[in-house]
């Protein structure tokens, strides 16, 4: 009998980008449907992680591209879960898209703050979700999103990161030093090359981003989580269990 090839466990970037534009053409979905779920996912491992640290507020950073859009959808969930989600949101594209969901979360007196420092963050905020880059981050961090990565790279706070630490390189992980440590991961769709680093470290990973459909699966040969029940994240292994 033929081996069969092992499973492709982590994306490179031009991966994780053909998945993306897969998804919304061959298969039908929509932006606003993927980033739903994407958010409801990081939502929900923010809820199962720091469900007794409601004391206090948490801060959502948000980026200007869909890794923003996910931190909005989750920001807005986080509300509906009985947290008290702040944004910062430093540069709001002018897309309907990330505006409706501004709207949302306004609508829900989701308070949006004009900056930070690292002693606020420190004092005032339980964990930070950060939502600033995802799978498209290129290069060096321009602002203003260096100065709000190194307030946060300063602070003792909890970072829960949506699909990338942002600040670092895709594929390659921390290499620059400039980018965010997080306590925990929520990779979307699949991890991508970066993740391996950070699972090595043994801090907490998970995927969410319940959408795959089983034809783009196989096409990529992707190790799919093992996701149970109605429960939107799985924790990440990194060893090939799949079937
Ligand atoms: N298929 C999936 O897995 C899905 C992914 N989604 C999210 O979409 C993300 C990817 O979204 P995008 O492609 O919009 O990209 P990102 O959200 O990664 O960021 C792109 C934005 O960051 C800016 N940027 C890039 N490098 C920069 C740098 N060095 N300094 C400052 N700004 C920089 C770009 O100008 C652009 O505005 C994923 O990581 C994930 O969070 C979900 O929304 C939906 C489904
Ligand atoms: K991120």
């Amino acid at each position: 009998m033929a081996a069969r090839q092992p499973f492709l466990r982590y994306l490179n970037q031009l991966q994780a980008q053909r998945i993306d534009e897969e998804l919304m053409s061959t298969h039908a979905f929509s932006i606003d449907q993927l980033m739903e779920l994407a958010g409801l996912s990081v939502a929900s491992v923010v809820e199962h992680t720091y469900q007794h640290q409601r004391s206090k507020p948490l801060l959502v950073v948000a980026g200007p591209g869909n890794n923003g859009g996910d931190a909005l959808v989750a920001a807005r969930h986080l509300k509906h879960f009985g947290f008290a989600p702040e944004v910062l949101y430093p540069k709001a594209p002018a897309n309907p898209l990330y505006q409706r969901l501004v709207t949302q979360c306004k609508d829900l007196d989701i308070p949006f703050v004009a900056d930070i420092s690292s002693a606020v963050v420190d004092a005032r905020y339980c964990m930070v979700l950060d939502g600033i880059f995802g799978f498209s981050f290129k290069g060096d961090i321009r602002a203003p999103f260096d100065a709000v990565i190194a307030a946060l790279r300063a602070t003792s706070t909890p970072i829960v990161s949506i699909d990338i630490p942002s600040g670092w390189d895709v594929e390659l992980g921390n290499v620059s030093g400039q980018g965010l440590e997080p306590t925990v991961l929520v990779s979307l769709t699949a991890p991508k090359l970066c993740a391996q680093f950070f699972q090595k470290t043994g801090r907490a990973h998970y995927v969410g981003g319940r959408f795959v459909p089983r034809a783009l699966a196989q096409k990529y040969n992707l190790a799919t989580p093992k996701y149970v029940g109605s429960l939107q994240f799985a924790q990440w292994v990194d060893e090939d269990t799949s079937q």
